[in-house]
């Protein structure tokens, strides 16, 4: 098939470079020339495992860039993966949105549609449900296109992560192919049709109605998120009890109504898109006059831990002019994202208590160093621990759990864990924060 996608980031780029590994003819398009370039060049614009060798294969090939919407004319279907950032309210902003699906509408007015049949437009971005017929169709729309004559619209929401992005696209959970209408259905078979058959023909497909998919979205990221606040509060339970919360997660577990993942207590979730899209949930439902008190709780909750954290320093420390380390700054291990990464909150509330700060991360300094370029950054764990009043660890990374003799070179060997990497033992004062 011959696929265009609007918006070569984070998914766009993945979806694209796994589409054309499968055999599809794919076009990214992009407003950035550097994200255009780099693709028709063989390279990644983002970093993501595996993503480098599927864009060195295919880039300047089966997978092609461009920064011009006519391409999509001799495609298929195109695909919206555009940014759904936040407002101020939290509310989600769907300016890039609606300037994609106007260049996708008057790309489709201005010439001739080299393929047979109405355009169909699918969005993979999160949206709140109506979006796409209701603010995306009309945007199609505006360009003086018919929908359903003219063009088509369905939704097909995206479950990567980040960190591991190709595989879980590549090996999905399930699909979700949101339409109405007999013709988009079809095209999206004929799209996953070479996934299904190299994920051996088993991956369920969900068919639905459009905003149906569009909530599904919501629901699976606000329960997972849900999920780890609860186990947070249970954790922050047991805390008090003096019970081990990985011990009780771990038993929870294994009831399958419960389920093993997501059970890992701490400091909280970060990133680019559960706090966004519980946000914006919460707010297109607020809007309408219904106010989710169990997302709303979760969202408060999330925004404690890192308080806790700060607290049980506060047990064993005053931070008021101490050196203290803090472990881990991307909002979890495997990546360089720091976007609403715990360890802002964790380094605000440092800040204001006096501390004299020093960070280390092994791969997300340089980003922390943008939105932070005062305070003091070590290139290992070793050198920021070296003299410190204490410690916080904020991400788990794997580097983190092999660290020992390191603590000796404390000033005070003090460390409050966040997300359980540390091992207790003698001769260092460990906190857990659920443990
Ligand atoms: N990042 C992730 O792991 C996941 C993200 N999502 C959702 O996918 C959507 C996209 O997210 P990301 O890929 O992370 O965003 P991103 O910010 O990485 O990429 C968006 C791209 O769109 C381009 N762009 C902006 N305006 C444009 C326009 N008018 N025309 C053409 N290109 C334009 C930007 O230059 C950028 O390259 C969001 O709704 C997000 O919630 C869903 C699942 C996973
Ligand atoms: O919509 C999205 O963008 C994506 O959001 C999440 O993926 P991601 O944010 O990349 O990362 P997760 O592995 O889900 O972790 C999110 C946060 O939760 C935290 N977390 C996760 C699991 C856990 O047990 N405990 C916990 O604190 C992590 O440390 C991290 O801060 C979802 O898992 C994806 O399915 C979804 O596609």
């Amino acid at each position: 098939m011959n696929v265009s996608i609007v918006g070569s980031g984070y998914v766009g780029t993945t979806v694209a470079a796994c589409l054309a590994d499968l055999g599809h003819e794919v076009v990214t398009i992009d407003i950035d020339e550097d994200i255009v370039d780099a693709v028709n060049d063989g390279e990644s614009p983002i970093h993501e495992p595996g993503l480098d060798e599927l864009v060195a294969e295919h880039g300047g090939g089966r997978l092609r860039a461009s920064t011009d919407y006519a391409e999509i004319l001799d495609t298929e279907l195109t695909m919206l993966a555009l940014p759904t950032p936040s407002n101020d309210d939290g509310s989600i902003d769907l300016q890039f949105m609606e300037a994609g699906a106007a260049s996708i509408g008057e790309a489709l007015a201005g010439a001739e549609n080299a393929t047979e049949g109405p355009h169909l437009v699918v969005t993979k971005s999160t949206v709140v449900p109506n979006t796409t017929e209701n603010r995306l169709a009309a945007r199609i729309a505006d360009a003086g296109l018919e929908r359903g004559t003219d063009f088509l619209v369905a939704s097909n929401p995206e479950f990567q992560r980040e960190g591991t992005a190709v595989a879980d696209f590549l090996n999905p959970d399930k699909l979700v192919f949101g339409t109405d209408d007999d013709r988009a259905t079809d095209l999206l078979h004929d799209l996953y049709e070479p996934l299904r058959e190299a994920a051996d023909g088993d991956t369920p497909v969900v068919e639905t109605g459009i905003a149906e998919a569009e909530m599904i979205k919501y629901a699976n990221n606000t329960f997972l998120a849900t999920k780890v606040s609860l186990i947070n509060d249970i954790g922050n339970i047991c805390k008090e009890f003096g019970v081990d919360a990985y011990e009780v997660a771990d038993a929870i577990g294994l009831d399958d109504r419960i389920g093993e993942q997501f059970l890992r207590s701490g400091v909280g979730w970060g990133g680019s898109c559960f706090p966004k899209d519980t946000d914006a949930i919460i707010a297109a439902a607020r809007e309408r006059g219904y106010d989710p008190a169990v997302l709303s709780a979760a969202v408060e909750l999330n925004d404690t831990q890192p308080e806790r954290l700060l607290s049980l320093l506060d047990d064993h420390v005053d931070v008021s002019g101490k050196r203290i380390a803090v472990l881990g700054l991307a909002f979890k291990p495997g990546t360089d994202d720091i976007r609403n990464t715990r360890a802002v909150p964790v380094i605000e509330g440092l800040q204001e208590r006096g501390a004299d700060i020093v960070a280390y991360d092994p791969v997300a300094t340089e980003n922390m160093r943008e939105r932070y370029p005062d305070i003091e950054y070590a290139d290992s764990a070793a050198n920021a621990l070296a003299g410190a009043s204490g410690a916080v660890v904020v991400t788990d990374w794997d580097e983190f759990a092999a660290l020992d003799a390191e603590f000796d070179d404390m000033a005070n060997p003090v460390v409050v864990d966040g997300r359980r990497i540390i091992e207790r033992r003698d001769g260092l004062t460990y906190e857990g924060l659920t443990w």
